[in-house]
């Protein structure tokens, strides 16, 4: 069987169902497609979002509470303490919220559907479901498929480089308002956190892939070590973990009809791993360049896409990137962490918020 749409969509976490709502709000036939059987589960993620995306964060159910400050604890046992307004969100909430965005404004949203082949000549991916499968030709495909983007792989792209994590959701013994990062010898390549969300947190690890085989120890470590303290208790309600690019932008956005957001397109923060507000961003601005491309006849709006979101995001990633590098060879002394320029790159969670 083969469908026809003006806009194929593959994943439907942020970037993807930001995508449909501003393709199909511009009239444009959207079918949008995710391998989950359910929006934004299972969630991957420490559900972080700065304040300037709150008003993403409006419907019933997403936002948890504010964060305040940052205190970074330093291999030392020195704190750093550093201002760091955000809003903690319930991720899946988040993820379904936009996801219904898409289908009022008129996208087709199919799950448990995967994208098993893509013939970019031709313009025509293969899509899996749940009841056999169906070939999609497209106009125009946008890919919001993650880290390990099965379209970059499908056109030949190389891999990205990425961290590892692992995370645990545990109950919260008292109120809390900043969010904690640990640096450590122990802590390869990567951080710690606890990120509060009411009576509960986020307590997560991210390491180099290199060195991600042994993250369990670590982590459990931590926790108990804030077991001790009496800040969090015993019970694990929720574990996860997941990939997150930290080598920079792609070399192209936009390749034979596709075009590429939010960590299909490495659009990450390297060092702190916030990647939401770019998928958003990079999402909505893919959907309003399929618009003007097939509807408006704009010839340069593709190349456009690809122009703003490097101007938006190329040089606080690649930065953070290039810091990152650097910083493997320093990653866990006291000297790197506690410069304060080098404290700011963690919470620049945008440059791009403020332009
Ligand atoms: C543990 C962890 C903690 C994090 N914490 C934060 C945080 O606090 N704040 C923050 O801003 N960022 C955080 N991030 C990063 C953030 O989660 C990502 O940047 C964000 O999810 C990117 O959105 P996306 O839409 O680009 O990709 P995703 O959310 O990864 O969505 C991709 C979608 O593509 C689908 N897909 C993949 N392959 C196929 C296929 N073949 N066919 C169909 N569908 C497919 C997947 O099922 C998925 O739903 C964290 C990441 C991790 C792993």
């Amino acid at each position: 069987m083969m469908r026809q749409v003006d806009v194929l969509i593959i994943g439907l976490g942020p970037a993807g169902a930001a995508a449909a709502v501003a393709a199909a709000h511009g009239g444009l036939s959207v079918l949008g497609v995710d391998r989950r059987h359910e929006i934004g589960l299972p969630v991957q993620c420490a559900e972080f979002i700065p304040l300037p995306m709150g008003k993403y964060a409006m419907a019933d159910g997403v936002l948890l509470q504010h964060i305040k400050g940052m205190k970074s604890y330093l291999p030392s046992g020195t704190v750093a303490e550093t201002d760091f307004p955000g809003l903690m969100i319930d991720r899946a909430a988040f993820d379904q919220a936009l996801a219904h965005e898409a289908a009022t404004q008129g996208a087709e949203l199919m799950l448990d559907s995967r994208l098993t082949r893509l013939d970019a000549a031709q313009s025509v991916a293969r899509v899996k479901t749940s009841t056999g499968e169906i070939d999609v030709s497209y106009k125009l495909l946008i890919a919001a498929d993650g880290p390990h983007s099965p379209v970059a792989e499908a056109l030949g792209l190389p891999e990205m480089e990425v961290v590892t994590t692992r995370q645990y959701t545990v109950p919260l013994k008292r109120a809390y308002v900043d969010t904690d990062i640990w640096l450590s010898p122990a802590y390869p390549g990567g951080y710690a956190w606890l990120f509060p969300k009411g009576k509960l947190a986020n307590l997560g690890l991210g390491l180099e892939k290199r060195f991600a085989g042994d993250m369990k120890a670590p982590l459990d470590a931590l926790h108990q070590q804030l077991m001790a303290q009496d800040l969090v208790g015993a019970e694990i309600s929720y574990r996860t973990g997941g990939a997150i690019p930290v080598g920079g932008l792609r070399e192209h956005l936009v390749v034979d009809k596709v075009l590429f957001t939010g960590d299909a397109a490495g659009l990450t923060h390297p060092i702190t791993g916030a990647g939401i507000a770019a998928a958003v961003i990079s999402g909505e601005r893919a959907g309003q360049a399929a618009v003007a491309w097939l509807k408006h006849n704009d010839r340069a709006a593709l190349e456009d896409f690809e122009e703003d979101i490097r101007d938006q995001f190329e040089v606080a990633v690649s930065r953070a990137a290039e810091r990152r590098r650097w910083l493997d060879k320093f990653w866990n002394t006291e000297e790197a962490h506690a410069d304060p320029l080098h404290r700011k790159s963690w919470i620049a969670f945008p440059d791009y918020f403020a332009a």
